[in-house]
Order: C-alpha cells, then structure tokens, then sequence
C-alpha cells in the first residue's frame, strides 16, 4: 500500500469568531490536506483569514464547525505537551521578550523535550546549535532580542522553530520584515527543510513571487471565503490566482507572473520585435509610459539588436536608432 503523505487535514472546516452578536464565519467548508515534504504557501488578500486558519488548524482557536486531523487524530484531543513535539507556530503578533539572549529564545524551542527543570541535554545543545547555524544567527548569539533589527529577530523565530524539530511547521508571513536577498534565503532554508527533513511546512505570505517561485503547494484564498489548492503553477494557468486577488484595474500579467494596473483609456499599440529579455525590459518601460505591446503588425514598431550589454533600438518611424530605453522613449514622447 503506498504510504499516505498527508499529515494534517481538515474536513468541513469552518473558521471564525463568536461574540454576544452571533457567528461570524471566515472561512468555510474546507477539506484540506498537508503533506510531508512540501513547502506549502498560504496565499489571500488582507483580511482574508490567512492568520485565522494558521490559528485553528494550529490548534490555539476553536474551529465554528468541523475537525482538524493530525496523524488522523482530531487536534483536539491531543494534549499540548504532545502536540508541541508534533507541530510548532511562528505567529508575527506573539513578539518576544527583549531582555532573552538570542541562545536563549532559541533554546525555548527545546522545552516540550527538556524535563520541568528545563535543564539541556547534549543533544538539545546540538540540535540549537544546528538551528541557529542554519538561519544564520551563531553571530549574535548572545545579544538581547531587544537590540535585534527586526529581520534579525525573525531569523532567530525560526531558528526556535526550528529547534522545536516538529514534523509539522506552520509560519505567519515569515518574510515580512526582510530584505530580498534575506526573503530568497528563508524561502530557500524552508524548501530544503521541507524536501529535506520531510517536514509539512505552511507560511502565509504576501510576497505572490516568491510563492510562485518556491512553493510545492499553494492553499489559495479566494473570493468565495474557501480555499483552492493546488501546484502554483496549475492555479495560474486556471485563472484561479488572478479570481482570487480580483480588482477594478489590476489584471494578472501571465507572462510575467506578476499583477499590473490596466486603464479603459485607448492606447497606442507597438510592436516589439528582438531578443526575449531586451523585450521583456522594453515592454515594461513601454506599459509604464502607457503603450501597449501587440504581436500584430502595428505602425509603430520597434526592431531590437545588438547584445544583452549593448542592445540597440530601431524605431521605424524616424528610421533612428537609440542605445537606451530612456532615450527611445524621450523620442517617442516628442513625436
Ligand atoms: N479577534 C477577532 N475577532 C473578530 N474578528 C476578527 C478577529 N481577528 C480577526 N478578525 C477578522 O477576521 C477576518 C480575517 O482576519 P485575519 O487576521 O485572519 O486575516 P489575514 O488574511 O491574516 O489578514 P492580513 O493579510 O491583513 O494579515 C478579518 O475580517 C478580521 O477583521
């Protein structure tokens, strides 16, 4: 029998708040799975309930109605020290005290392991030692959270996570405060702890190219408050990513993975024609300055040459080349 990669699931799931004026549902009806070994990306526009979700199928808010499953067993039935060792919860609310040293907040990851006294065992050393060195921090080591940036002080989140050493890892926007080539390289350390170390690893995020680029799995929020999952890629050949982040005047670029503005205002058409990326570059500077690109004949047309370092564009109307874009769209302003 092939072995089941799921490791949490959700039937009819509904998530939300109760107060003295009655229900208010958030999320409904959702049968979801989580799998071992994928890096799974949790995707919605603000408000939608991305933290609301992590919350209950965390175990920490109760569901409206339904069951969350972990190992097959409902969450709630399982006692918080067990589920400590199953499932660990990075939320960016629950900030952390800034009078812990670094090597001591991390070292809380260990508790559901240590005895009462919280004393450390060769083994826990080892495993902290290996979370920090893994998210980059061994540097600072001994400061106070206090004096961290606050990129720095969410590496040393994970880096707790990651010391917790559940098979089951759930973040809350992970990247926030992060610069790109910090983002690229949480992404990464999660991609490769999940493939890795097999891990079920969930994060919300807002950062749609990242997503794209790294997730195995997406659980995307759309406007029906349910959730459409799936491999990024299929979610957005389908339409349901550009239906899910649905806008008067944004639309999804399909070929550059990202959403754009549009205008009702008529435009004036261009063809491009040359090299894949001196059009892609091109094309971006030419939708800014409110042209738009066509593959059909047009009267303006726009011929590319030269190398990636040297290109060169040719503009048939003036039979004129220029060596930047900048100056071909000075001449294009004029004419
Ligand atoms: N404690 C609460 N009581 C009642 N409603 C709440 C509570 N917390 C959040 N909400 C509401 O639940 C909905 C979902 O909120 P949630 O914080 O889960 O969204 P989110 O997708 O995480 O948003 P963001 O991207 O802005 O962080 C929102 O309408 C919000 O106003």
């Amino acid at each position: 029998m092939k072995e089941t990669r799921t490791i949490l699931s959700t039937t009819n799931l509904t998530v939300g708040y109760k107060d003295k004026k009655g229900i208010k549902p958030v999320l409904s009806n959702l049968n979801l799975s989580l799998e071992k070994g994928k890096l799974t990306c949790l995707l919605g526009t603000n408000g939608a309930g991305k933290s609301t979700l992590m919350r209950t199928i965390g175990g920490i808010q109760k569901p409206l109605k339904g069951e969350v499953f972990m190992q097959g067993k409902p969450i709630r039935s399982i006692d918080a020290k067990s589920l400590s060792k199953q499932l660990s919860l990075v939320l960016t609310d629950r900030i952390a005290p800034g009078n812990l040293t670094v090597y001591a907040l991390v070292s809380l990851g260990r508790f559901p392991y240590t005895s009462w006294l919280g004393t450390l065992s060769q083994k826990d050393k080892d495993i902290i030692f290996m979370a920090m060195e893994a998210t980059g921090i061994l540097e600072f080591a001994n400061k106070h959270i206090g004096e961290l940036s606050d990129g720095e002080r969410q590496k040393v989140m994970i880096a707790r996570t990651l010391a917790q050493d559940t098979e089951v890892i759930f973040l809350d926007e992970p990247t926030a405060h992060l610069d790109l080539p910090n983002r690229m390289e949480i992404f990464h350390l999660l991609r490769a702890l999940a493939v890795e170390s097999d891990k079920a690893i969930l994060l919300t995020t807002h950062e749609l190219d990242m997503a794209l680029a790294n997730a195995d799995h997406l659980w995307l929020i759309n406007q029906n408050q349910t959730i459409d999952s799936g491999l990024p890629e299929d979610l957005v050949l389908n339409g349901l990513l550009e239906e899910a982040f649905q806008r008067d005047q944004l639309q999804f670029d399909y070929e550059l993975g990202t959403f754009k503005r549009t205008s009702n205002q008529s435009k004036t058409k261009v063809r491009l024609e040359g090299d894949v990326i001196l059009k892609r570059w091109t094309r971006s500077a030419l939708e800014r300055a409110g042209y738009e690109v066509t593959p059909d004949t047009s009267d303006l047309e726009i011929k590319i040459s030269g190398s990636l370092k040297a290109p060169l564009w040719h503009l048939n109307h003036n039979d004129t080349t220029y060596k930047t874009i900048q100056e071909l769209l000075i001449q294009l302003n004029n004419q």
